[in-house]
């Protein structure tokens, strides 16, 4: 079993007990959701440095990124220097994140925010809104064609965007039709760690131009921020090179004034 297969098989039970303890109406009558979600996508487009900054305390290939931050002086910090949208990871196990996370992140800032999850059930989509996000990640490796739309379907229903992550050609190809605001290129093989550019060189040109275009992980140096965006790249999804400082706000910041002209 590889770490996705054993990340969605622990997911599928950690769900089940969510539902058990917090029905679907309980999330209904939740206050965010008198919110009006906002928009990832137009925030991509005004905010100049395109960059959906993301919040990661660890991960499977990294023990510890940052466990000391708290997650409103990351997210502040991220504001102000000058991230798009904020990526909140929400699984435990995995990545040390919460739901209470994505709450805390919520209280802290007005910009777009990203439910990062291993989404597999109509259910989490509800979580994600009730809990103040206005966009989720479904990763397409772990989907299918199916399912893609319907959670696609539950989260504009819900008035959030989706961003769809895809790691090769025939994921992409086989997920186009689920109805995505967003194609997220992941330069990192969930399977296996490793991290490669080519992946988002290589399937940029089979992304329809309606779709906005997103290139995820290994990324830490301007020039290549600067390659991607010219090769079409709207959106870069960047965590760890900012994590892994004392102060990642201040570590965006300084990213940003280089990727100036
Ligand atoms: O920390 P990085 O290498 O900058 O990557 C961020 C983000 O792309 C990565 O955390 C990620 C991309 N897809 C995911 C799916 C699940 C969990 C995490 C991820």
């Amino acid at each position: 079993m590889n770490i996705l297969e054993q990340i969605i098989r622990d997911k599928r039970a950690e769900v089940a007990l969510r539902k058990a303890v917090v029905p679907t109406g309980q999330l209904e009558a939740c206050r965010l959701m008198e919110r009006n979600p906002r928009s990832l996508v137009a925030s991509l487009g005004q905010r100049p440095s395109g960059i959906i900054a993301e919040h990661k305390r660890r991960s499977p290939s990294r023990a510890v990124i940052n466990q000391g931050c708290s997650v409103e002086t990351v997210v502040k910090g991220y504001e102000r220097g000058g991230a798009a949208a904020i990526s909140v990871l929400t699984d435990g196990k995995y990545f040390g994140g919460s739901l209470d996370d994505l709450l805390l992140a919520r209280a802290s800032t007005e910009l777009p925010l990203l439910r990062k999850e291993f989404i597999i059930n109509p259910y989490q989509v509800l979580e994600a809104r009730a809990y103040g996000a206005d966009a989720i990640l479904l990763i397409a490796a772990v989907l299918d064609p199916g399912q893609i739309r319907e959670l696609c379907g539950e989260a504009h229903a819900l008035g959030m965007e989706v961003l769809l992550e895809v790691h090769d050609r025939e994921e992409l190809e086989r997920s186009l039709e689920g109805g995505a605001d967003l194609i997220g290129v992941n330069n990192r093989n969930l399977k296996t760690f490793e991290v490669s550019l080519d992946t988002s060189r290589e399937l940029i040109s089979l992304i329809p131009a309606e779709v906005g275009r997103v290139s995820e992980s290994g990324l830490g140096h301007p020039a290549q921020l600067r390659e991607l965006q010219q090769l079409g790249y709207q959106g870069f999804l960047m965590g760890e090179s900012f994590m892994k400082q004392p102060d990642p706000g201040a570590a965006l910041a300084e990213f940003v004034k280089t990727l100036e002209p």
